[in-house]
């Protein structure tokens, strides 16, 4: 199998279709709505809250609420008030069994319910979706997180609507130094491995440095990716500020880490500083740009024209050409 990350692939141009970058595409569905872009920032407490979870889906973007000192009946009533799609996370422990029952039972029904766990291949994961398409059949139901083609292959089987791929390949993660274990130094060619088996949306999650790695993703079978640091760090994000030498940044801190836990016990995340980088709906308008260039040298007008273009591995033991023939 050929081991790479993000950094070590490049993709290969194709002739242009378009005059201008503004035919090219980026948009996807997902989960029966259309989204601007294949990105949705980290389910984490530094990244999203409240407020921009609600700016996001005004404004037609894929969000997943945290599900961290969360009232997700509250959260998803006021989403629901508000005119918007309610996204939550739950876990796998007998509160989060307490949540779905008390939304099933006031009719609050979530468009989306995303199933976050470190280790995503496991029977607590099997049983709650079952629990979920019981009590709310209409939720669609995301699965994480896991690194395996056999993992994928299990959450489908058990009814997962889409996977999210990655074990350890965060930037606050220390997953791989703590557990010896994880997709962390070849999330890309994980998601490769994952994709092949694949007969629903996989978002790939942790690892995107440069918005060029988004592209790099839905080549190598990504419906959307996962992003955390890149959109931590903004005016709006929910960190605290901190200032060195006279320079802002927000902290950003893993969902495993004693800061998100409130003490020192399974602890598989750490909490850097982001510098701050200005406002969200920027870097989503240039991401946004970016992707529609990505089209455009792929020979594309549309997101998933990506998926046609060559590619090279530079360096190490697998370099070389990769033509789709
Ligand atoms: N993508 C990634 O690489 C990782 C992401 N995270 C994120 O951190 C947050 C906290 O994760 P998590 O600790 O799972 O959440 P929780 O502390 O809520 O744990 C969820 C449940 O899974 C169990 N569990 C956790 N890890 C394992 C494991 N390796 N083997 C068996 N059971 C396990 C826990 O039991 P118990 O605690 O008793 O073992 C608990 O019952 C999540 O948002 C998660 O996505 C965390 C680590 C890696
Ligand atoms: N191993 C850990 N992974 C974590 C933790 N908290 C979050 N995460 C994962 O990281 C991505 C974001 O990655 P980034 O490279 O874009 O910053 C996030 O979506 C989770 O899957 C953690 O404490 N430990």
């Amino acid at each position: 199998m050929e081991i790479f990350d993000y950094d070590k692939v490049l993709l290969l141009p194709r002739k242009c279709r378009v005059e201008s970058r503004s035919e090219c595409d980026p948009t996807l569905e997902f989960g029966g709505r259309r989204f601007k872009l294949p990105v949705v920032p980290a389910n984490m407490k530094t990244v999203v809250d409240e407020k921009i979870c609600l700016w996001l889906a005004r404004n037609g973007y894929f969000y997943v609420m945290h599900r961290f000192d969360l009232d997700n009946l509250q959260f998803v009533r006021k989403m629901k008030e508000a005119g918007a799609f309610a996204s939550i996370s739950v876990g796998v422990k007998q509160p989060d069994y307490d949540t779905i029952d008390r939304l099933a039972a006031e009719g609050l029904v979530p468009e989306y319910i995303t199933i976050d766990i470190a280790h995503g291949h496991a029977d607590t994961v099997k049983n709650m979706i079952f629990h979920i398409k019981k009590k709310m059949p209409q939720a669609f139901v995301i699965a994480g997180n896991v690194g395996t083609p056999e993992a994928v292959i299990d959450l489908e089987n058990w009814g997962a609507d889409a996977t999210k791929v990655g074990i350890g390949p965060g930037k606050v993660c220390i997953t791989r130094m703590k557990t010896g274990f994880g997709t962390g130094g070849w999330q890309l060619s994980a998601l490769k491995w994952c994709a092949r088996v694949a007969t629903k949306p996989i978002i790939a999650d942790g690892g995107i440095r440069e918005h060029g790695d988004i592209a790099k993703s839905i080549r190598f079978g990504a419906s959307l990716v996962m992003v955390g640091s890149m959109l931590a760090g903004h005016e709006e994000s929910p960190g605290d500020t901190v200032e060195v030498e006279g320079r802002l940044y927000k902290e950003y801190y893993g969902s495993a880490s004693d800061f998100n836990k409130g003490e020192y016990k399974h602890v598989e995340g750490k909490r850097i500083l982001e510098p701050v980088k200005g406002k969200l709906p920027e870097t989503l308008r240039e991401m946004e740009e970016d992707l529609q260039s990505s089209i455009s040298y792929a020979g594309g007008t549309k997101l998933m024209d990506i998926r046609k273009v060559n590619y090279v591995i530079l360096g190490g033991d697998n370099a070389g050409e990769h033509l789709l023939m």
